[in-house]
């Protein structure tokens, strides 16, 4: 984070401090690269008495496309949200801008989905809850239910739906009910071991995030440690990606790799990327929360 003007005391209480210590908004916007978009943008909120506290930005030159994101405050007299997207909506028409703004302090509402292996849930469940990740889990659904005495404990809704191919399409309708009736944000796949319908993923698109225990493109399906171990491979890993119809062909979004060597068995394998798979899966979430990706055709831009 860019530090922004060392403040005197007063000018602190007056920055609207939220229980992280952060407030102000985060605005994210993409368009055609073009000379004055940052000029635009900072004069918007120049005239607004609005500062910046941290920027990132890229200029794809191969797609001639921007993307930035900009977290910023006021010293004093805040403009609200609904103030800042009417001020904003014309500047984002003049440039056929994509924008969002939402508050800093905001906590994505996810539904968490997970089959037998349950360290990546066990992962999020912990990290949320002492407030590591801007993300407040709403439910968890699963076809086994093997976590329910975990999810309890959290005192969060567990839905068992059980998934064969005769029972699929009810199993997603119930899971899509679910999704509305939670206003969930952003569905997370924290190992759930059934491939989603192209009718789901598309319904889901852009807001569903699966985590593949394999460091993609390698090994894709179902049992890639096993297929690394036959192969004979000295590093293992884990990719965090958007869900689409194509199975593990999804934008990628995260990835972590671990070293190993000839002495790894199979379940020495899967016992090395469970870490692999944790680590990508949180950042891709938290990244997705804190509104630092932004998609290019089938690639992510990261702005962190
Ligand atoms: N539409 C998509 N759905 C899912 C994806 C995806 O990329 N697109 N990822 C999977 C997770 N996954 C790998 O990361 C994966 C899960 C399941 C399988 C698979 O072959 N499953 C078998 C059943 C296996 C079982 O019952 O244990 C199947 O569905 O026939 C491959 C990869 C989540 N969904």
């Amino acid at each position: 984070m860019t530090a922004h003007p060392a403040p005197t005391p007063s000018r602190i209480q007056a920055a609207e401090p939220s229980e992280s210590g952060k407030g102000g908004f985060i605005l994210t916007i993409d368009c055609a690269e073009s000379p004055g978009i940052v000029h635009a943008v900072s004069e918007f909120l120049l005239r607004r008495g609005c500062y910046i506290v941290d920027i990132k930005q890229f200029g794809d030159q191969l797609v001639r496309h921007f993307f930035m994101r900009v977290h910023f405050m006021a010293i004093e007299g805040m403009p609200t949200q609904e103030e800042l997207r009417a001020g904003f909506a014309p500047v984002a028409e003049q440039w056929s801008m994509n924008w969002r703004l939402e508050p800093h302090s905001r906590k994505e509402r996810i539904l968490v989905m997970v089959s037998k292996f349950g360290h990546c849930l066990n992962d999020l469940l912990f990290r949320s809850r002492n407030g590591e990740l801007p993300v407040e889990i709403v439910g968890v659904v699963s076809n086994h239910q093997t976590h329910q005495d975990l999810v309890d404990w959290y005192g969060i809704p567990f839905h068992h739906i059980p998934v064969t191919p005769e029972t699929k399409p009810d199993a997603e309708a119930q899971l899509l009910d679910l999704v509305e009736r939670y206003n969930v944000e952003l569905v997370v796949l924290a190992r759930y071991m059934q491939v989603l319908s192209d009718n789901l993923t598309s319904v889901l698109s852009g807001r569903a995030i699966n985590i593949h225990h394999s460091f993609l493109p390698s090994f894709k399906g179902a049992k890639p440690y096993h297929q690394a171990y036959e192969r004979g491979v000295k590093t293992v890993g884990a990719t965090a990606h958007y869900v689409n119809s194509e199975l593990d062909e999804g934008p990628i979004i995260a990835q972590q790799v671990i070293e190993v060597d000839h002495s790894y068995g199979p379940a020495d394998l899967v016992a090395a990327g469970r870490d692999a798979e944790c680590k990508a899966l949180t950042n891709a979430v938290r990244w997705h929360a804190e509104g630092r990706i932004i998609l290019s055709g089938n690639r992510t831009v990261v702005l962190r």
